[in-house]
Formats: structure tokens, C-alpha cells, sequence
């Protein structure tokens, strides 16, 4: 559930941040109709810095974050409404007010609120996408922010790989310990995959026991390991269930997202490179290269790197599982 509590929060600290700005568009507005003495939250020229609301942007323009997209606009849209407003300010200390200042400042304005608008629409949309059961985003999600990625790795010159993993024979978890049992499995099997994912890596909910993340890398490499790293750290965590403790293990498929190719289509060949672990054996982590290749990746120890298999290498076999 940490991640709904998150999302609260935020809403919580931007309602805030921006409960702090009307304040000092108040105090902007008062000066304007009042006179008095200037002040220099407005004048300054690094204002927008000294302004309370860069606080709540710095906190949340960490890279990596997937709605950091929008909180960048919201920056850029944040500096240049500060600029507009000591345009004006000084025009009416300099009895120069025109229509293009004021209208400047107005489109300042309404830019401002719009990039808030949107982030907190994000924010909205995450809360309702939500899975009640794990807390994890949902699938709706995963295409929203697949699309957040994509822009940002444009620039950083990463790639996106898809991992699906689907829990081994849990169908057997719910018909020994009943349903009620398998939805704790889900829920812990949940924090586990989120506790060892990397920060700004979400881990969605996809299905009923399969579970999908976006890695950004820079390799496949990087990517693998990222991925044996994640299965391992689920099968050395064993969950509780009453007095007992249950080692889950998960099959994995991965693959890195070909040059336009869509998200749906990606799935489709990290699901056939997931059934491929399935029918070799499940508790195993399947690579799917460009051409289709498979590689199991062999080595499931935090802190060596996995190596692939290319003895693993079944193309014939995958036939059979289209
Ligand atoms: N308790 C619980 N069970 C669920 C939920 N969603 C799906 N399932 C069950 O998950 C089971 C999945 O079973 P199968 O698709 O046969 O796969 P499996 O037993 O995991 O076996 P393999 O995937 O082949 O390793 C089914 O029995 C579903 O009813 C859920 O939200 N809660």
C-alpha cells in the first residue's frame, strides 16, 4: 500500500506548495493596488528559487521519477511566471503598466496553473489505477508511464526493457491454503518484488499472479541483472503464512523495446520468453534477444553479474509455444 500512501502525500505537500504561492500572488495583487514597500520575493531576479514553491519542485524533479516529465514543466512554467510577475511589478513601480505586460503576465499565470493541472491529473489517474488488493499500479498505468519513459529516455540515451514475471504454481498455493492465503501471497509477494526493485521502477500489477516492470538501461546486460537480481531477491525472501514460511518463485521473461516498437507488441515476446521458462522448468529468468533468441540467465547471485546462457539458446523449442 506504500505506494497509494505516496501519492497522498504528494497531493497533500502540492496542495500545500501551492497554498504558499496564492499567498504571495496576494501580497503581488496588494502591492499593486495599495502601494507600499517592494518586495524583494518578487524583485528579485532568483525569486523563483527563493520562492517556497521551488521547495516542493526540487523535492520532486528527482530523475528517474515517472511523473518527473510534468514536474519539469511545472519548473520551467514556475521560472518564467516569476520573471512576468517582476515585469509587472516594475512596470508599476515605473507607472508603465501596458496590455502586453499584464496580458504576459496573465499568460504567465494560466501556463502555471495548467502544468499544475496536468501533474495533479497524473497524480488523480495513478490514485484510480491503483490495485486494491496488492497496492501496485495497475496495467492503465503501465502504459501511461511507459510513455513518461519513453520522452526521458529520448534524452538519456537509455533503452526500455520489459520483464513479466508470473508466480510458479500458485495455483497450487490457493488450492492447499485456500483463496484467502493467495491473496496474502499476492499482497507480500507485492512488497517483496517493490523492496528489492530500483527506485523509480515500479512493479505492476498485470494480471492475476503476473506481475511487469519497465527497466531502464543502458544494456541488455544491465537490464538482466537488474532482472535475475529482482527473481532472487523474491526467492530469498521466503513469505509467512501462518507458522509457515513458503518460498515463492517467479518465471521471468525479458526483452529490450526493438526501435518503434509498441509496448503491447513487447509484452507479447517477453510472455512467450516467460512460457519458454515455464515449459523449461519454471524459477528461472528467460532473455528474448532482437531476433528472438532465447538465453536463460544463469547466474540468480546479488552482486555477480548473470551471465547468459547461450547453450540456452532454444529457438526450435520456442517454436512450440507460440
Ligand atoms: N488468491 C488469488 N488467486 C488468484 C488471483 N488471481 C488469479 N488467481 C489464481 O491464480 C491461479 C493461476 O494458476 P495457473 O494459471 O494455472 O498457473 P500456476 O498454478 O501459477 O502455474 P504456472 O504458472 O504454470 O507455474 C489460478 O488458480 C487463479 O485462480 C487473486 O487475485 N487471488
Amino acid at each position: 500500500m506504500q505506494m497509494i500512501l505516496n501519492i497522498d502525500n504528494d497531493l497533500i505537500a502540492l496542495n500545500q506548495a501551492i497554498k504558499n504561492h496564492y499567498e504571495w500572488a496576494g501580497k503581488l495583487l496588494e502591492l499593486a493596488l495599495l502601494g507600499g514597500k517592494t518586495d524583494e520575493a518578487i524583485l528579485h531576479p532568483l525569486a523563483h528559487q527563493r520562492c517556497q514553491f521551488s521547495r516542493w519542485i526540487s523535492h520532486n524533479l528527482e530523475e528517474g521519477h515517472p511523473g518527473a516529465e510534468l514536474v519539469s514543466r511545472i519548473y520551467y512554467a514556475h521560472v518564467i511566471m516569476h520573471d512576468r510577475a517582476r515585469d509587472l511589478m516594475q512596470a508599476i513601480m515605473n507607472t508603465a503598466v501596458s496590455p502586453v505586460i499584464l496580458s504576459n503576465y496573465h499568460h504567465a499565470q494560466q501556463l502555471f496553473i495548467n502544468s499544475i493541472d496536468k501533474y495533479k491529473e497524473y497524480l488523480f489517474e495513478s490514485r484510480n489505477h491503483m490495485d486494491t488488493l496488492t497496492g501496485l499500479p495497475l496495467r492503465h498505468l503501465l502504459y501511461s508511464n511507459f510513455a513518461l519513459m519513453q520522452a526521458r529516455n529520448q534524452r538519456a540515451g537509455k533503452r526500455i526493457f520489459v520483464l513479466l514475471m508470473d508466480i510458479d504454481r500458485f495455483k497450487s498455493i490457493n488450492d492447499c491454503w485456500g483463496h484467502n492465503a493467495g491473496d496474502e501471497v499476492l499482497r507480500r509477494v507485492a512488497d517483496i518484488l517493490c523492496s528489492g526493485a530500483r527506485r523509480h521502477e515500479p512493479v505492476y500489477r498485470f494480471g492475476g499472479e503476473e506481475f511487469i516492470m519497465l527497466i531502464e538501461a543502458s544494456s541488455g546486460k544491465e537490464a538482466c541483472q537488474c532482472a535475475a537480481r529482482l527473481c532472487h531477491h523474491l526467492e530469498s525472501n521466503p513469505v509467512e503464512l501462518g507458522a509457515e514460511l513458503l518460498t515463492v518463485t517467479v518465471t521471468g521473461g525479458i526483452v529490450g523495446l526493438k526501435e518503434g516498437e509498441s509496448l503491447h507488441d513487447a509484452i507479447g515476446r517477453a510472455d512467450k520468453a516467460m512460457y519458454h521458462g515455464k515449459n523449461t522448468g519454471r524459477n528461472r529468468c528467460i532473455y528474448m534477444s532482437e531476433t528472438g533468441q532465447l538465453m536463460t540467465l544463469t547466474h540468480q547471485v546479488p552482486g555477480e553479474s548473470p551471465g547468459l546462457d547461450p547453450g540456452a539458446n532454444t529457438n526450435a523449442e520456442f517454436s512450440h509455444h507460440p
